[in-house]
């Protein structure tokens, strides 16, 4: 079962119930006051669960010789009902070792016994009786919806009493409320429901009493009332009322009704004449009287108006949940047949959906038609150039609830065009399975013919806009279509820049224009081998994104030279010693994985870059293979003596260099075929994986990690990649 039929079945209950829930749970608060205030009044005796009926009845018959019935409320208030010496009639409190009276019982106090009826009957008799007690049964339903919700957020009982990640205030507190209070309020509303049930004689509750031979009856040995084993072993605690003989006529005795049952006593020889347990149903009655009102304990009733309290929080905040999820629904200018820019979103709660409203947002003030949908409503798009793809990852790392058809539906539903697509996963690192589902809807996408991934995948941890603006500058590189400015969620991201110094340029000496340039922070960073530079070679919006690596305290970058390219002919043209502006990106998914085992880095062409710094950095000398592809060996020669000093200093293990155009004519992906068994085994022992450069070789080489996962390790790759065993920054 999804937990989309538990949350709309715990909706609806909630929504058909809960104006009456408010009324139960306000009155409900009021009433857990009644046996506060009840238990602050003078007539409770302490240590009631020692005194004896032995010890206390030959007292109180002194003082009062004419008793006709002695009780014990729920409160442990013992109420003496008779005449006195002197023939006065007595209706009071007592004490029950000395008969002393503690007070006169007082009819329940109005204010108490208005909002008992508001609690019972909605001052409707019967009518209202029916709804208060349906109301209960609905709350019991919501309590088990409810329940099954946070077990499956939590993913799984165990987990139950776990952290749980805090998505907005009222999300929070909802399931942090709901997991305290659950016990009081399941117990409120199992016990408001049997009342009723009870109450409409829809459970049976037979009232008994005992019988008594009278023939039986003795008269010898008689017994002074202290030497009655049954007073001598009861306590005032375990009583509920005493019914006095009428006379002094054998045949008259004693009616002792105890918690659980009733029992006669002869009052000349104290032998039990007759006894009777009362029915099942007769105790549960006054178990849930003692549970659902906390008249016997002032504790209870306090939880038990936390409880009710926290329900009218419940029906706040999940009023509140419901509202920002709708406030995030789609609407859309133009149809799915226009469109070229397709926009699907996978959201439970709704936050993707505001990322997923801002890229809308942008292509439209772009001039483009976008058309925003969730991603169970993928169709056909006929005018469609570029699919983007924003989804969340729920429950197992699994879709959510928006998403779930979209498996079986790119499946079956091919676009007539080729389509760009790209993919950015939100998720949180709180979850093991990070961002799972989205790695997902990358492979399946990557698997359709019409479909050619643009940027690689992209992750953003916890909402993160400047993980999300990654992304957007990525994507608007490979488009040309601008994605500069998310004003919602980037306006807190506008950075200045910091200088740079440029220590070193190979230049373009080398075959297929490719170069080294160094630049020297002109201030201290905590840049890594990993994070991004962005340069802004026309001092305008257009930003350049190169990766980095860290030698020496200096940052490598490893360019290659396109004609009339915007960056690489910027960075080209730097000479030593000239200064640039740039802005330092963190780039935490791609930084060299501290407590891996193993850690096997591809790469082909420029893409060797982070890697270069990322194994200068490897002082631990974590075990480390490099696999390259360049196209020959003198493309190859910019990097080699750096990397053989690096194998010498134990912090580069193995070095595989493929070469498409000279030798064997390998790629990457053919090294990578060839140590299948290896890569499998890294994999297996928790080893991390690390790809960089160009999208096509990602394609190969995934698709080939693909097999290697499925045919040696029986999973797919994206439990690798969700568990961050595959890392990559390709484009
Ligand atoms: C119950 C629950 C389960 C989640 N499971 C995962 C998960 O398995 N992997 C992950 O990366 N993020 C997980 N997340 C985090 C969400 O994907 C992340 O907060 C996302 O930004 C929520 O987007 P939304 O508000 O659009 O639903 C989970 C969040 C919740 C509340």
């Amino acid at each position: 079962m999804t937990i989309s039929i538990w949350r709309y079945s715990h909706l609806a209950l909630a929504v058909s119930s809960f104006l009456l829930l408010a009324v139960a749970s306000i009155t409900g608060i009021l009433l857990a006051f009644e046996p506060v205030v009840l238990n602050a009044q003078p007539y409770k005796v302490d240590g009631i669960d020692q005194i004896t009926l032995a010890q206390s009845l030959p007292a109180l018959k002194k003082r009062y010789p004419d008793i006709t019935e002695l009780s014990v409320d729920a409160h442990q208030f013992v109420l003496l009902k008779g005449s006195d010496a002197d023939g006065e009639s007595v209706e009071a409190y007592i004490h029950p070792l000395t008969g002393e009276i503690l007070g006169k019982p007082q009819p329940q106090n109005e204010f108490f016994q208005w909002v008992t009826n508001l609690h019972r009957s909605l001052f409707l008799k019967e009518t209202g009786r029916f709804f208060i007690g349906l109301t209960a049964f609905l709350l019991l339903l919501i309590t088990i919806s409810g329940t099954i919700l946070i077990i499956q957020r939590q993913r799984g009982l165990k987990r139950f009493f776990t952290r749980i990640v805090k998505d907005s205030f009222a999300q929070y507190y909802h399931v942090v409320l709901g997991r305290l209070s659950l016990i009081p309020i399941f117990l409120l509303a199992v016990t408001g429901t049997f009342l009723s049930l009870e109450r409409f004689e829809l459970i049976k509750n037979e009232k008994v009493s005992t019988e008594v031979d009278f023939d039986a009856i003795k008269t010898t040995p008689a017994k002074a009332l202290p030497a009655f084993t049954l007073f001598q072993n009861t306590t005032f605690a375990q009583v509920e009322s005493i019914e006095f003989p009428f006379s002094e006529d054998p045949e008259d005795y004693y009616t002792v009704k105890l918690k659980d049952r009733e029992l006669a006593v002869n009052q000349i020889t104290g032998d039990i004449l007759g006894e009777v347990k009362y029915p099942t149903t007769q105790r549960l009655t006054t178990l849930s009287l003692d549970v659902h009102t906390g008249r016997t304990s002032i504790l209870w009733a306090i939880i038990l108006a936390v409880a009710s309290g926290n329900i009218l929080f419940f029906i706040y905040s999940g009023f509140a949940i419901t509202l920002k999820r709708r406030a995030n629904r789609v609407k859309n200018k133009y149809t799915a047949q226009e469109a070229r820019f397709i926009i699907l979103v996978g959201s439970e709660n709704g936050s993707t959906n505001r990322f997923a409203q801002a890229v809308y947002q942008q292509l439209l003030k772009q001039g483009e038609q976008p058309f925003l949908a969730e991603l169970n409503h993928y169709t056909v798009y006929p005018k469609a150039e570029h699919l983007l793809i924003l989804t969340a990852t729920y429950g197992l790392g699994d879709a959510p609830s928006n998403a779930q058809k979209f498996a079986s539906l790119v499946e079956t539903v091919p676009q007539a065009q080729e389509v760009k697509f790209s993919v950015v996963g939100f998720g949180s690192h709180a979850y093991p399975d990070f961002c799972q589902y989205a790695f997902e809807v990358h492979q399946w996408l990557s698997h359709q013919s019409w479909a050619e991934p643009l940027v690689d995948i992209h992750t953003v941890n916890d909402r993160s806009p400047q993980e999300f603006a990654l992304w957007a500058e990525a994507w608007s590189q490979q488009s040309g279509v601008a994605m500069t400015v998310l004003p919602e969620l980037m306006q807190a991201n506008r950075h200045r820049l910091d200088t740079f110094t440029v220590t070193a340029n190979s230049g373009s000496n080398h075959q297929e224009g490719t170069f080294l340039i160094r630049l020297k922070p002109a201030k201290r960073t905590n840049v890594t081998s990993g994070d991004l530079l962005a340069i802004y070679p026309e001092n305008d919006h257009r930003e350049r994104l190169y990766s980095l690596g860290v030698i020496d305290g200096e940052l490598q970058i490893s360019v290659r030279l396109h004609p009339n390219g915007l960056g690489s002919g910027f960075l080209h043209r730097l000479t030593q010693g000239q200064t640039m502006q740039a802005r330092l990106l963190n780039n935490a998914h791609f930084h060299f994985p501290r407590k891996a085992p193993v850690v096997v880095m591809i790469a082909n062409g420029t893409g060797i870059g982070p890697f270069l710094g990322m194994v200068h950095q490897n002082s631990p000398k974590t075990a480390c293979h490099l696999y390259c592809g360049f196209r020959s060996q003198a493309s190859f020669s910019t990097y080699q003596d750096f990397l053989e000093e690096q194998q010498l200093a134990q912090k580069l293990t193995n070095l595989h260099v493929a070469f498409s155009r000279e030798g064997e004519k390998q790629y990457v992906s053919d090294l990578i075929d060839r140590d299948g068994d290896f890569i499998a085994d890294t994999l297996a022992k928790g080893g991390v994986l690390m790809i960089c450069g160009s999208l096509s070789m990602q394609k190969d080489v995934t698709a080939l990690l693909e097999t290697i996962c499925q045919t040696k390790l029986n999973n797919p790759l994206s439990y690798y990649q969700s568990r961050s065993q595959l890392l990559t920054d390709c484009y």
